[in-house]
């Protein structure tokens, strides 16, 4: 090796030597975890209430779950994940970090097996002195020795708890993937097990099953066009040229399309039950008011909007299956809406001319991100070609931070202009966007591009993308209780 070439161990003695201390970092971190827990402490005494153990079944209605949505405890909680994640990131050896990173694609695949294999609901009736892998594999006709193997992998990451030797119980975050149906009503029938379930478990299995293998093909689809086209990886991995939506529509895909329906509905509890009354002022909204759901879905988020307000009438918009889906969703759910005729169900692809032309709302929530900026400029355009001089655009998605200060940015400056748009800062030596304890962020954005090319949009983004669709970004929205944002457009 000639005298000025890179060489690893050289390099790291002179950054060695170069280096400040580095233990006061790696103090502030743990003082940042107990600082945080001090406040956390405070507000569970202050109520008398006890901290929800990790070690037993999630119980939604008891006072500690809720206590846990308390602006200060989600603060306090956001500030020591990310520093434990920062602190153990600091302490570990680079190669355990990168074996550990490379392989946590086994956490999602086994993730995925036991929520399609029921454990959670098998582990519901045993409590926590838990069941024998054996007795967990059998209504599956399983390999018991692998299936203990994948829930020991799960419970090392504080999924499941190895009770005894092969002997696992349910803990509070494997508990949360309960469907709430009887276990026989699971096995029966496969295909419908996801029909009207509860928990976490079709949002689980949709990302680590469909993304999942949509992922494996990201370093593929960044380096090699195929057939001349850049690709995504979702359309590598299903050996398709359609978009994911159209796909979706197949008849084949009829067990994904009512999984997709159903994940997106169970996305909601990931929020505080009230949060998307925390951003718009939807009771601001007269007597009468139309609120459009664009691309709605089931109609779930504009269904929890109009429970609360009884003045709106709302139209769900969707493709066709998905409006089948939001018409069965609003019958068990709204079904005196239906009656009074307060809610219509439309079939409408966004990318044709909006037919509502006196809407007081379009709702767009979880639409933007899913389309690279062009796709979005048409459907925005179309809905500023529908809109009154009164109507509002509410859009609803992650605003993205950068993992850098962002001191000289344009996501700064619109943060200063923009009412509500300014955002609280990690405090040092956190990373500035907090690091893990945002992870969710990036993780939507790779999965949006792997799916559709589309992309988490930051501040300055969005006002751009708005602006070349017709609209004016005039309010932001944030809440302690929901990562997602209300972005308040006006027409111009
Ligand atoms: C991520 S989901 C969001 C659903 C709902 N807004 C929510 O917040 O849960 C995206 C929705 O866009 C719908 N969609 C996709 N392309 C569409 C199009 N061209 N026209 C209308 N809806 C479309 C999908 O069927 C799906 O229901």
């Amino acid at each position: 090796m000639g005298e000025g070439a890179y060489h690893p161990l050289r390099h790291s003695e002179i950054s060695l030597m170069t280096s400040p201390d580095y233990f006061p970092t790696l103090r502030r971190l743990a003082n940042t975890i107990n600082e945080s827990l001090d406040v956390m402490e405070a507000v569970f005494t202050r109520s008398q209430t006890p901290f929800p153990s990790l070690d037993f079944a999630f119980n939604p209605t008891h006072r500690s779950e809720i206590l846990q949505r308390d602006p200060e405890v989600a603060g306090a909680a956001l500030n020591i994940v990310a520093a434990a994640a920062q602190l153990s990131a600091a302490v570990s050896t680079p190669g355990i970090s990168l074996w550990n990173a490379s392989n946590s694609f086994l956490i999602s695949a086994c993730l995925r097996v036991a929520a399609e294999l029921n454990v959670a609901e098998l582990l519901r009736d045993p409590g926590p002195s838990g069941l024998n892998a054996k007795d967990i594999a059998a209504p599956s006709n399983a390999d018991a020795r692998l299936l203990a193997r994948i829930l020991r992998l799960l419970a090392t990451h504080q999924i499941f708890r190895e009770v005894s030797p092969n002997i696992f119980a349910n803990n509070r975050i494997s508990s949360f993937l309960d469907k709430g149906k009887p276990t026989k009503a699971l096995f029966d029938n496969r295909v419908t097990r996801l029909t009207g379930s509860e928990g976490f478990g079709g949002f689980v299995e949709l990302f680590s099953d469909d993304s999942y293998k949509s992922a494996g093909y990201l370093t593929e689809t960044i380096l090699e066009p195929r057939d001349g086209v850049r690709d995504l990886p979702y359309t590598r991995a299903f050996n398709t040229h359609e978009l994911f939506y159209y796909w979706l529509e197949r008849p084949e895909n009829a067990y994904k399309r009512e999984r997709f329906g159903i994940g997106m509905r169970q996305s909601l509890t990931m929020e505080a039950p009230d949060a998307v009354f925390q951003g718009f002022p939807w009771k601001s909204l007269p007597e009468g008011a139309i609120l459009v759901d664009v691309g709605g879905g089931n109609g779930h988020v504009s269904m929890q909007i109009a429970q609360g307000n009884p003045q709106l009438h709302v139209v769900v918009q969707d493709l066709e299956h998905a409006v089948d889906g939001a018409r069965q969703h609003w019958e068990e759910g709204f079904l005196s809406s239906i009656q009074e005729g307060k809610v219509k169900f439309q079939v409408h692809d966004f990318f044709t001319p909006q037919p509502i032309k006196d809407a007081s709302v379009f709702l767009l929530r979880w639409i933007v991100h899913n389309w690279p900026d062009n796709r979005v400029v048409e459907f925005l355009q179309h809905l500023r070609d529908a809109a009154q001089p009164t109507t509002r655009l509410i859009v609803i998605e992650n605003v993205l931070s950068l993992a850098c200060p962002p001191s000289s940015s344009s996501d700064a400056d619109a943060e200063r202009t923009i009412p509500g748009a300014e955002r609280a800062k990690a405090p040092e030596p956190l990373l500035p966007n907090w690091g893990v304890g945002t992870a969710g962020a990036y993780y939507w954005d790779l999965v949006v591009h792997c799916w559709h090319g589309g992309v988490e949009r930051t501040l300055s983004e969005f006002i751009d993308v708005l602006a070349k669709g017709g609209w004016k970004l005039v309010h932001v929205y944030h809440s302690s209780k929901t990562v997602f944002s209300h972005l308040e457009a006006i027409p111009v």
